[in-house]
Parts: structure tokens; C-alpha cells; sequence
């Protein structure tokens, strides 16, 4: 044997140990994208990797080869990845697309949430519609939606103070605000006239928004309804000349009505603002508004104390509210949302200055404020 065939000798015997190694190795690595698929893990583990590589440069004995051994050692892994990655595939375990939010709301089609809804999401955003307010909050507290849609005031008749009691009642948290502007139609069937008229239904915002119009007729019969395009849904189906509805021009579009009276709302500049409401606080990293409850100790000067705080923070109040707190007698939770320059930094501080002074405040919402 020459020199370099006993050379080549040694090299095949501690390849064939490798090789054999190498394949204990794999098997071991088969055995993890097993753990891994029933764990929901990713198969990188960049720093399960990097322990490697570093276990690797302390059992050299000569560190000259620090750099290859590394080498050697990120290669393995990237095979052992690939192998990992077919026998996922072989499992049948794909990697799933992130799935889109669902997204609830109350109402029909063509209600005022679904408009405040395709503001805020994309037009194909997969959506679930529900009879009533609490039903949107019972079904994202099970999981069945990601966000709700809630109307929570109007410009011209205040807040909706279910959807406020609400959002206490499930300890639920604003991740985005939208306004919608509010143009309500008498709307009725295509050969009805205004003296046909004798019922008309809506939901109560939409009577409260048309008083002036209403004044003007006596003798019509007001039925309140869950809501305006149910309203209107309900005379179509109804097929009486008699019935009119009170909602917006895309009801009587999607219910084959006919516009009787244009914009009926007394005040034209007639907003609603919607709230999109997720179970965890989700504060957006440009907010520059933010929404808070607290309640207060029944004692002189608690609200000046707590609006004290915002005054010395030069942070300006856009909305107090304020709701019977449950099951204490003349006692209030209050809602306050403000506007301010540096989001969560800026509110942070201000909670825990509450809380020094005993008052139970807690952040809902940071988000970015809209305007109508
Ligand atoms: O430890 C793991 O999670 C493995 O799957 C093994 C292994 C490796 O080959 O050592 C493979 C892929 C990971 O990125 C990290 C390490």
C-alpha cells in the first residue's frame, strides 16, 4: 500500500462511522419534525441551531478549525431541515395560511355596521351578522369572531349606551374607530305614495334622528325594529303599501325599496361612530387617541383628580361618558377618550398615576382617531 492509498484507507473508515452517524442523526431528526408537527412548531429553531453550532467549536480540540467546523455543522442542519420539511409534507401537515379575521356585526345587509365594516376591512373580509348588540359580543368571547362591529355614538342624538355597558360587561378592549355618515331615507314599496303611508319602522336612533320630519306626520304609526335595513328588509317582504322604513339608500337598493322622502335626518352633518371591538388590547403603534374607564370613589373632587392627571400631561379630553356602575347604587363607571401626540407612551404613565391615587382606571383602546 502506498502512502496516499493508506491514507485514502483511514478516510473511508471514518466515513463509513459518519455515514453511519449521520443517519442516527437524521432518524433522531425525524423523530423531532414528528414533536414538532404535534406542536405547532416551525421547523427552524435558529436558536437550538446556534447552540449546536457553538457545542460544536468547544469539542474541537484544535480551534484552528473553529470557522469549517461551523460549516460543516450549519450544513447538516440545513439538510437536516430538508429532510424534516419532506417528511412534513409526507405527514400531510401543510403550512397553513394565516387564516383572515372574521369579523361580527348587528344587522342585515346593508345596515349601517356593514358600512362601518367595509371601512374597516377589505370588501371580501369573511363576516358573520347577528340580531342583536350582545349576541356580536357573546360570539367574540367563544372565538367565533376575531373583531365586532358596534355603532357607540351619533353626532346628532349621543351615545348608544348598550354598546358602552356592553363593552364593560365583557371586559372588551377599541382596536379601531370609524365614522359612517348617516343620510336616513323614508323608504317604501315601489308603488306606494306618501298617503298610502300609515306604519313606519326603524330603529329607535333612526326616529330619533327624523323628530322634525316625523312632526310633520301625526297620524303614522312608529314601529321600532332591531334595526334600520331589517326595517326595510321587513316592508319588502312584507309587500304592504301601507309600511314604510326608516334607513339608509343602500337598504332600499339591496331590498328592491324606493326612496319616498330623501334625507329625512334633522341634522344633515349626521355621523355614527363605530367602534371595532377585539377581546385584547391591541394598541396601534401611530395612536394618537385613547379610550379609558375608571371608576371613582364616591367622594368630592375624585373626577377633578383624575382629569387633574390629563390637564398636567397637557392631553385634551374629546368625550366623557358616563354609565350607572352594575349592582351599586349611584355609584359610575366612567369612559373618557383622548387625544394625544405619543400613544401608549403617553397614556402608560397616566394610568399608573391613577392607580397611585386609588383610582381603578384601565386603557381600552390606542388607536388612530378618525375624523367625520
Ligand atoms: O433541534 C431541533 O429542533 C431540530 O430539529 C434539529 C436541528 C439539527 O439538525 O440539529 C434541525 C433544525 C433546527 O433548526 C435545529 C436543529
Amino acid at each position: 500500500m502506498t502512502e496516499l492509498e493508506q491514507y485514502r484507507a483511514k478516510i473511508d473508515e471514518l466515513d463509513r462511522q459518519m455515514t453511519a452517524l449521520f443517519e442516527q442523526r437524521m432518524d433522531v431528526c425525524k423523530r423531532v419534525v414528528q414533536y414538532k408537527a404535534q406542536n405547532g412548531m416551525e421547523i427552524l429553531q435558529a436558536g437550538r441551531e446556534d447552540v449546536v453550532l457553538q457545542k460544536a467549536r468547544n469539542n474541537l480540540k484544535d480551534q484552528d478549525y473553529g470557522e469549517d467546523i461551523e460549516e460543516f455543522y450549519r450544513q447538516m442542519m440545513k439538510i437536516s431541515r430538508g429532510i424534516q420539511a419532506r417528511e412534513m409534507e409526507r405527514m400531510g401537515v401543510s403550512k397553513e395560511e394565516p387564516k383572515p379575521a372574521v369579523v361580527g356585526f348587528q344587522g342585515v345587509a346593508g345596515s349601517f355596521s356593514e358600512e362601518a365594516l367595509l371601512m374597516a376591512f377589505a370588501p371580501d373580509q369573511p363576516r358573520r351578522n347577528y340580531p342583536s348588540f350582545e349576541e356580536v359580543f357573546v360570539a367574540l368571547k367563544s372565538g367565533e369572531i376575531d373583531y365586532g362591529v358596534l355603532p357607540i355614538e351619533n353626532s346628532s342624538t349621543g351615545s348608544i349606551n348598550a354598546v358602552y355597558d356592553l363593552l364593560m360587561k365583557y371586559d372588551f378592549y377599541i382596536a379601531q374607530e370609524v365614522f359612517v355618515p348617516v343620510a336616513q331615507h323614508l323608504l317604501a314599496l315601489p308603488a306606494a305614495s306618501m298617503e298610502d303611508i300609515r306604519e313606519v319602522y326603524s330603529h329607535e336612533q333612526g326616529f330619533e334622528q327624523s323628530r322634525a320630519f316625523l312632526a310633520q306626520h301625526p297620524d303614522w304609526k312608529q314601529i321600532p325594529y332591531h334595526n334600520t335595513a331589517i326595517s326595510a328588509q321587513m316592508v319588502s317582504q312584507a309587500g304592504d303599501v301601507h309600511k314604510a322604513a326608516i334607513a339608509s339608500g343602500r337598504a332600499a337598493e339591496l331590498y328592491g325599496l324606493k326612496i319616498l322622502r330623501p334625507t329625512i335626518n334633522t341634522e344633515k352633518h349626521n355621523y355614527t361612530r363605530f367602534i371595532i371591538v377585539a377581546k385584547a388590547l391591541q394598541p396601534q403603534a401611530d395612536a394618537n387617541k385613547i379610550s379609558m374607564v375608571f371608576t371613582l370613589p364616591n367622594e368630592p373632587g375624585a373626577l377633578y383628580g383624575v382629569l387633574k392627571e390629563f390637564a398636567k400631561g397637557d392631553i385634551n379630553m374629546l368625550k366623557l361618558e358616563s354609565r350607572p356602575a352594575p349592582g351599586k347604587t349611584w355609584e359610575y363607571v366612567f369612559y373618557a377618550d383622548f387625544e394625544v401626540a405619543h400613544g401608549l407612551s403617553q397614556a402608560q404613565p397616566i394610568v399608573q398615576a391613577l392607580w397611585g391615587q386609588g383610582v381603578a382606571a384601565k386603557l381600552i383602546g390606542a388607536y388612530k382617531k378618525q375624523n367625520q
